[in-house]
């Protein structure tokens, strides 16, 4: 049994019966313990209603999700969430600051909150702008912050909302880089979604590609087994690019008709 399994989860908004919009329609997903795994998807399938499921930020309609054994019922320190974007962190804090606060929250001691965050802004590249504050760093220094502040934690579920999504296309390729070697080993659970199959294959263990919505769940799974870190330029990557492309190419072209037909 896998460490995180959605079993027949549906989820709609709204009143129950007709009425109601179905996002998610019977999903199955299966994650082992340290896997990273990708959802890929059409636009509005529901990516990040499975995402926010997990996270305990919303409930399944019907079906489980259940993570060693127990039923995911709210949000837990057990599974940090990791947005696109750099609106989360705190402006007013310094980058040392906003890597140090979530184990502030949880009461670890000041001398040892300063070593660890200052290990992680090491380790993603910034052990000498811990002083600045967001304001003071580009986008892509705010998504490693954003990352550090993750880790630090040492949760065992990440949930990764297409975190690179908002950066420019070399920032993103370095971020996906340092993304394989921090996760590589770390043990860490990862849910990450994106819209980009070159960057899916960079990352993945296994990717998931769901249907369009209404009532999407997993279409097709493949398991990449490609040694790491992965070339962008070889065979076996384009490859594994073709072959997802025609399965997601087929979704995506269902929602692009039917909004030419709406
Ligand atoms: N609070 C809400 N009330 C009603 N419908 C919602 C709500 N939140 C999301 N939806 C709808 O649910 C569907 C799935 O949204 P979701 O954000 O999970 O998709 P997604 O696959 O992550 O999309 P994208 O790739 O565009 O980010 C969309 O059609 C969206 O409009």
């Amino acid at each position: 049994m896998g460490f995180i399994r959605f079993s027949g989860v549906d989820f709609h908004y709204g009143p129950a019966g007709s009425s109601a919009v179905s996002i998610l329609k019977g999903l199955e997903l299966e994650l082992a313990q340290g896997e990273f795994y990708v959802l890929l998807g059409p636009s509005g399938c529901g990516k990040t209603t499975a995402l926010n499921l997990l996270a305990g930020f919303e409930r399944p309609s019907a079906g489980t999700i259940v993570m060693e054994g127990h039923a995911i019922g709210e949000p837990g320190m057990d599974r940090v969430v990791i947005f696109q974007g750099d609106d989360s962190l705190y402006p007013w804090l310094t980058a040392q600051e906003n890597v140090e606060f979530p184990l502030r929250m949880t009461g670890v001691g000041a001398a040892e909150r300063r070593r660890r965050a200052a290990t992680w802004l090491s380790r993603v590249g910034l052990a000498n702008h811990g002083q600045k504050f967001p304001h003071q760093l580009s986008g892509g220094m705010k998504q490693r912050i954003q990352i550090a502040r993750a880790l630090v934690c040492d949760a065992p579920v990440l949930l990764m909302d297409e975190p690179f999504g908002a950066l420019d296309a070399q920032t993103r390729t370095i971020l996906q880089d340092e993304l394989v070697s921090i996760c590589n080993g770390s043990g860490a659970t990862v849910l990450f979604i994106t819209h980009d199959i070159a960057e899916a294959i960079i990352l993945a263990d296994r990717i998931g590609v769901m249907r369009a919505g209404p009532g999407s769940a997993v279409k097709d799974e493949f398991a990449l087994d490609l040694p790491r870190p992965r070339n962008r330029g070889s065979v076996e990557f384009a490859a594994a690019y073709d072959r997802i492309q025609r399965v997601l190419g087929e979704e995506v072209r269902k929602v692009v008709t039917r909004e030419a037909a709406a």
